[in-house]
């Protein structure tokens, strides 16, 4: 007999690290709950001063998303309660919308007798995302690297290992929204030679240097000319971030996703009360109300209870 309800709690994540534009993603202890039953009639609760505007009709992405997977099972699309509260921040770059989307495929897999794998979800979830970043890090939490296959029927690849252990996250978080479709549309259609190389070597160099514990390499190997460059001129303050965190005790800073939120990675205590210092003045010069958070790494990925 197929369950008639399921509860998930699933991670925030950070997309690129800078140069792994959409391919790179890292999870945090920041969680999307969803519960989701099979219901007579739909209702869709939402929890939780971060999903105050969040549309309770069909509408909504949670029950887009599972209606979805029931179509692309070939299964009457049901009715369907759910219940959704979140400590992550809606459209800062912390991968809200992925969360979202990964609870919602792994909710409504079970409720539908599990026709899906969970490399088969993983792969819906990033093409329904479009990138496989923050849904891979959401899924299976630690650090994960994945691409897009052309072919767009096979199973998208990953690549899961653990974060450092020692590494610490200080992320500023301005209080306003930048939602991932406009600050993609701020992306030119090509790039020098140049500025591929230099972002292909440097993503490389991340990837080495997280599954190698090389904490030293941060701060070079997360250059980028892909993106961040190009999402500064929508985010106060986004340039002096990138240009001068290293100098007050960053091992490693990044736009968070598609941005606004920026994250620094640090290791003492030191290097964390230099940064919250800098981050502070950095807004505080931009006229930017903002929130300081301190991000602890997920290693789980989805739970489900
Ligand atoms: N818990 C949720 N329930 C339903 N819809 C959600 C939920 N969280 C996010 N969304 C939807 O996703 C949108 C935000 O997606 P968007 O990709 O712009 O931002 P993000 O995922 O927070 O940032 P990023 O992708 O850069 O990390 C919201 O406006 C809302 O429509
Ligand atoms: N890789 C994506 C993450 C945001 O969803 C981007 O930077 O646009």
């Amino acid at each position: 007999m197929h369950q008639q309800g399921v509860t998930v709690k699933v991670p925030a994540s950070t997309a690129n690290m800078g140069p792994g534009f959409d391919s790179i993603g890292m999870a945090f202890q920041l969680y999307t709950v969803i519960r989701m039953e099979l219901a007579s009639k739909t209702t869709i609760r939402a929890h939780g001063d971060h999903l105050a505007l969040l549309a309770t009709d069909k509408s909504n992405l949670i029950y887009q998303v599972a209606a979805h997977l029931y179509q692309s099972a070939n299964l009457p699309i049901p009715e369907l309660l759910i219940e959704v509260n979140s400590e992550i921040p809606l459209t800062r770059g912390l991968g809200s919308s992925a969360a979202a989307v990964v609870g919602a495929l792994v909710a409504a897999n079970i409720l539908a007798g599990k026709p899906y794998t969970t490399d088969e979800l993983f792969s819906m979830a990033a093409r329904w995302e479009g990138h496989p970043d923050n849904v891979g890090a959401s899924f299976f939490g630690g650090v994960i690297v994945s691409s897009m296959p052309e072919d767009k029927t096979a199973l998208v690849p990953y690549v899961r290992f653990p974060i450092p252990d020692s590494l610490r996250i200080l992320a500023v978080i301005p209080d306003y929204w930048l939602s991932t479709d406009k600050a993609r549309s701020a992306l030119p259609e090509t790039y020098s030679k140049q500025d591929a190389v230099f972002t292909i070597g440097h993503s490389s160099l991340l990837v080495a240097a997280l599954a190698q514990n090389r904490l030293d390499l941060l701060a070079h190997a997360m250059q980028d000319k892909i993106h961040q460059p190009y999402r500064a001129s929508l985010i106060p303050g986004l340039t002096e971030i990138l240009e001068n965190a290293v100098s007050h005790g960053a091992l490693g800073v990044a736009l968070s996703g598609a941005g606004p939120t920026s994250i620094c990675f640090y290791e003492t205590d030191e290097q964390r009360d230099s940064l919250s210092a800098f981050l502070t003045n950095v807004m505080a010069d931009n006229q930017i109300a903002f929130q300081l958070l301190d991000l602890v790494p997920d290693t789980i990925g989805i739970q489900i209870a």
